[in-house]
């Protein structure tokens, strides 16, 4: 048995819809379908979840949602014509939004059931059109299929629990389409994943039914070792470890939720991700453990933006029990999660995203440090980009770090900041954002081209 799940690039369309109909149908194994809300089908569209973010956020503000609320609907409409499906599905999407927004019983998470509209409305869509083609195929709502969540609103994790249920879904007969991105609680409330996290529904379902191959159907014919958007025609990954896929997807490569490991990872599921546009292709295995010995040492260059870094420096600081336990703790205090912090003797830097460390905190969170921590000096410097370094054989191997330190000595770009994190399977370093993409090329020139 085998769950594909299909990503908003995939079903951005009526025709898209057909080729997934399509990919469905060719192979028998493929009973558990996931499904994300309609994707881009340009570079200039919107997704349709941003569309419903924007129509929560006019909602909350009491502005008119009349034009946005069109917007989505009329989306839904051109797929459902185009289909030649029943009209009524668009007026049940129409109202489930009107619901929505008038339920008073949801005021503090009406924001996540607006978001499940996009997935819960293309699931739906996707089953109407397997059933006109003849098929069995059925609609399976994430409470029925038994994905039980934390109450973390936007930020929701499975419960383990889940499982035993979720197991039951094999004695369904035909096919079954379930929509990614939500679950519920256990007093029915309505959560979402994480942003991208229609591919954490997949990952949970696939464990759940103990499927023999998580297949993650997207827009590129593999994981490339590059982001395809920094450097022209990457080379492909043909196969990955969990431990090499999720620090690459923590560190930038988009293409899979970084949380959708997990799951699949306790579950030892294989994860395919695989092409739309191109399904004969072999795509990227993702596997406990590798089945053909690695090109290279460094498998991928992951990147991402929006970091900062809040650098201390106190004389002696090595000699002070439960220094770093108290900056940490200020951090928790205020509300503010940290990525990574790297140490040396008298200081330390505390990398954090951006989005979690608002200008606005900032005065406060360096006041209390100061005066606190009585430290010698305290510093943020914002704008940075990080670039990861991933592969099981890296520590393994002489020469990774200086090979790198040359490939941005060759881009001319400064490191401020190198962290050979405990996972041993991975190398960090800090750059200004705006050197990313040449220090990215410089590094891919190095460790792939040579
Ligand atoms: N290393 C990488 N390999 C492949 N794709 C990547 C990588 N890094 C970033 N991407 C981007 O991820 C995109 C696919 O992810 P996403 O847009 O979330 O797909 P979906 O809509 O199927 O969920 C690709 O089109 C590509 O631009
Ligand atoms: N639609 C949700 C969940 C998701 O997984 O989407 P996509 O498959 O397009 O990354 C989002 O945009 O976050």
């Amino acid at each position: 048995m085998k769950v594909a799940k299909f990503g908003g690039s995939s079903v951005a369309d009526a025709s898209m819809i057909q080729k997934v109909a399509q990919i469905i149908l060719d192979d028998k194994d493929r009973k558990f379908i996931i499904v994300s809300a309609p994707g881009k089908r340009n570079d200039s569209d919107i997704k349709v979840t941003d569309l419903l973010v924007e129509l929560g956020e006019k909602h909350a503000a009491n502005e008119s949602v009349d034009t946005i609320k069109a917007k989505i609907v009329e989306r839904f409409q051109t797929m459902i014509h185009n289909l030649s499906l029943s009209s009524a599905i668009v007026d049940d999407i129409s109202e489930s939004i009107d619901q929505v927004l008038m339920n008073p019983s949801i005021k503090d998470h009406r924001l996540d059931s607006l978001k499940a509209m996009g997935e819960d409305s293309l699931a739906k869509i996707l089953s109407a059109y397997l059933q006109s083609l003849g098929e069995e195929a059925t609609y399976i709502n994430p409470r029925d299929a038994g994905i039980i969540v934390s109450d973390e609103p936007g930020n929701a994790q499975v419960l383990d629990e889940s499982y035993e249920k979720i197991y039951r879904l094999r004695e369904h007969k035909g096919i079954m389409i379930i929509p990614g991105f939500f679950g519920f609680t256990k007093d029915q409330k309505l959560m979402t994943f994480p942003r991208g996290g229609s591919d954490i529904t997949g990952a949970i379902i696939a464990a759940g039914v103990k499927a023999d191959l998580y297949e993650n159907f997207t827009d590129v014919d593999s994981v490339y070792c590059v982001n395809p958007n920094i450097v022209e025609n990457p080379k492909e990954i043909s196969e990955l470890t969990y431990k090499e896929m999720r620090e690459l997807s923590y560190a930038g490569f988009s293409v899979f939720q970084d949380e959708a490991l997990i799951p699949a990872f306790k579950a030892k599921i294989p994860v395919c991700i695989k092409n739309t546009h191109n399904p004969d292709k072999e795509g990227t295995m993702i596997v406990s453990e590798r089945t053909e010995p690695s090109s290279g040492t460094v498998v991928g260059i992951a990147s991402d933006r929006g970091f900062l870094s809040l650098y201390v420096s106190k004389y002696l600081m090595n000699r002070e029990i439960g220094f770093g336990k108290n900056l940490l703790q200020i951090l928790v205090d205020e509300g503010i999660s940290f990525e990574h912090a790297p140490s040396g003797i008298d200081d330390m830097s505390v990398i954090i995203r951006e989005e979690n460390f608002p200008k606005a905190k900032e005065e406060k969170v360096m006041k209390r440090i100061q005066e606190e921590l009585e430290v010698d000096m305290v510093t943020v410097e914002r704008d940075l980009a990080m670039i990861m370094l991933v592969g099981e054989g890296m520590n393994s191997t002489y020469g990774v770090a200086s090979q790198s330190t040359q490939a941005f000595a060759n881009a001319g770009v400064n490191i401020e900041m190198i962290n050979q994190g405990s996972s041993e399977v991975s190398v960090m370093f800090g750059i200004k954002e705006e050197r990313l993409e040449e220090s990215v090329q410089s590094l891919y020139q190095v460790f792939f081209e040579k």
